[in-house]
């Protein structure tokens, strides 16, 4: 059964100087537990897709649904995270990663528990008390994780959570993030460049068209490599099979997006 919806989204952006048709018709279906990648070309509208889920701007046209309810807000249901990680300075990691909990009010001695057992999975115990500035930035996103997994959301909306990083913290973190997700059997949407990462973190991969933005293509990522944690997967032999094709899906875009996306 479908576990996230969308049904016929078209968005527009109005201003002064122009209207933009950002998606049009955009009809999708997301399984519980699976992890779905958004790539395209930039401009096509992967973040205004991932802000209409998170119910941070309601569509022009369409509905987005959560286990079949109309989705009008954001809740504490749908965790997001960005490419900055939003950590404020004079919090300690442990005062971030609780804020969410207190300004719901479910913050308890069970949650602090689940915090700090939280921040263990992802190493960064012995930071608990340490403040943001004294963390390096594969840290910081790891602690922005655990912020967002403390609510156990039922969907993680991520854009571009790794592209700020190096290349060999970012392939951990991918590897981290994987196996966390795993666990925690969550439904996640990642916007990304990265056709590797789209590649060995999803399940299925939405290839968008720009001007309108649209999917113009969904890919299935084989059954080899979704078993396999993300650097094993990148080794794969289907891995570059796979690369081959997306990047041949997405040549052909780069060029008309960069037109313009005014009507
Ligand atoms: N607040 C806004 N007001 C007006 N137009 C906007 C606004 N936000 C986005 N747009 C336009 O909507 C279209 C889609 O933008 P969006 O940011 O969703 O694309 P994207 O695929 O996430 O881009 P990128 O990969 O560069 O981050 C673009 O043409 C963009 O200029």
């Amino acid at each position: 059964m479908s576990f996230l919806t969308l049904e016929k989204v078209t968005h527009y952006y109005f201003s002064k100087q122009r209207v933009t048709k950002a998606l049009k018709d955009i009809s999708v279906s997301i399984h519980e537990g699976e992890f779905i990648a958004l790539l395209g070309p930039s401009g096509c509208g992967k973040s205004t897709i991932l802000s209409i889920m998170a119910g941070i701007i309601p569509p022009t046209e369409g509905k987005v649904k959560l286990q079949q309810k109309a989705i009008h807000a954001p809740s504490s249901e749908i965790g997001y995270m960005l490419q900055q990680d939003y950590l404020f300075p004079w919090k300690s990691i442990l005062e971030n990663i609780l804020l969410g909990p207190k300004i719901n009010q479910t913050h308890s001695k069970e949650m602090k528990e689940k915090g700090l057992t939280l921040l263990q999975e992802v190493g960064l115990e012995h930071v608990a008390s340490a403040y943001p500035d004294a963390l390096s930035g594969g840290m910081r996103q790891r602690a922005a994780l655990v912020r967002t997994l403390i609510n156990d959301p039922k969907i993680l909306l991520f854009d571009e959570p790794f592209s700020a990083l190096d290349y060999q913290t970012k392939l951990k973190l991918e590897e981290l993030v994987s196996g966390l997700l795993k666990t925690y059997h969550k439904t996640t949407v990642l916007v990304t460049h990265d056709i590797g990462e789209a590649i060995a973190m999803s399940d299925r991969i939405f290839v968008m068209d720009s001007n309108p933005g649209t999917i113009s293509k969904v890919f299935e990522v084989p059954i080899e490599l979704r078993n396999e944690q993300p650097l094993l997967a990148r080794r794969h032999p289907k891995y570059q099979l796979l690369f081959d094709k997306v990047w041949e899906e997405l040549d052909t875009k780069e060029t008309v997006s960069s037109l313009g996306g005014g009507i």
